[in-house]
């Protein structure tokens, strides 16, 4: 790892809080909480613990990046939800908005759905990756416009058990 970005203890801490806003925001609205497979997986487990209400979860697995490290820009759904978003308070669990172009097209499949409302809590934000107009409603971090990996985020599906989130060192990628 060339760089420690974000601690174990630092996720672990934005995630209590994280989960303390959340109580609050849906303690009586059963939300259905939808998790973004694979890389939203750690988060998802360790975030509804700290939301202190009744809530629904769901899994959906969509791809656009396949093993590359830039976005394809073509979302593709890999597994849909297994339950209807109709009339539903969604809340889409991301490990990372980058380009945007996964959310976004999963934000406009929930609209068209007739989802009640939607909203995103992503763990990290990278603004500077950004190719479409969205922005989540919570976020635990900003990163730098930098390749990140672990707590769910992979290269070439390595990393993804890591507890924290650390930048790979350039040799890696130019294997
Ligand atoms: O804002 P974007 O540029 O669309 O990037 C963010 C998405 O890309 C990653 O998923 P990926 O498609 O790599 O699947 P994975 O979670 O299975 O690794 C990540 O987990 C987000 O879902
Ligand atoms: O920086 C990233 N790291 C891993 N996966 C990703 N998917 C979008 N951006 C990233
Ligand atoms: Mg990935």
């Amino acid at each position: 790892m060339q760089e420690i970005l974000i601690t174990e203890e630092e996720i672990q801490q934005k995630v209590s809080e994280l989960g303390a806003q959340l109580t609050e925001e849906y303690k009586d609205k059963f939300p259905l909480v939808v998790g973004i497979l694979k890389g939203s997986l750690p988060f998802m487990g360790d975030l509804i613990q700290k939301i202190d209400a009744h809530l629904e979860f769901d899994l959906m697995d969509v791809s656009s990046y396949g093993n590359e490290l830039v976005s394809s820009g073509e979302v593709k759904i890999v597994k849909d939800l297994n339950t209807s978003v109709e009339g539903r308070d969604v809340l889409i669990l991301e490990d990372i908005i980058d380009s945007g172009n996964t959310l976004s097209y999963i934000v406009k499949l929930f609209h068209y759905r007739q989802a009640k409302s939607v909203k995103i809590v992503t763990l990290l934000d990278k603004p500077e990756g950004r190719q479409k107009e969205i922005y989540p409603d919570l976020a635990g971090f900003t990163v730098p416009d930098k390749f990140v990996v672990g707590y769910g985020l992979d290269y070439i599906e390595r990393y993804r058990n890591l507890p924290y989130i650390g930048v790979l060192k350039p040799e890696i990628y130019q294997k």
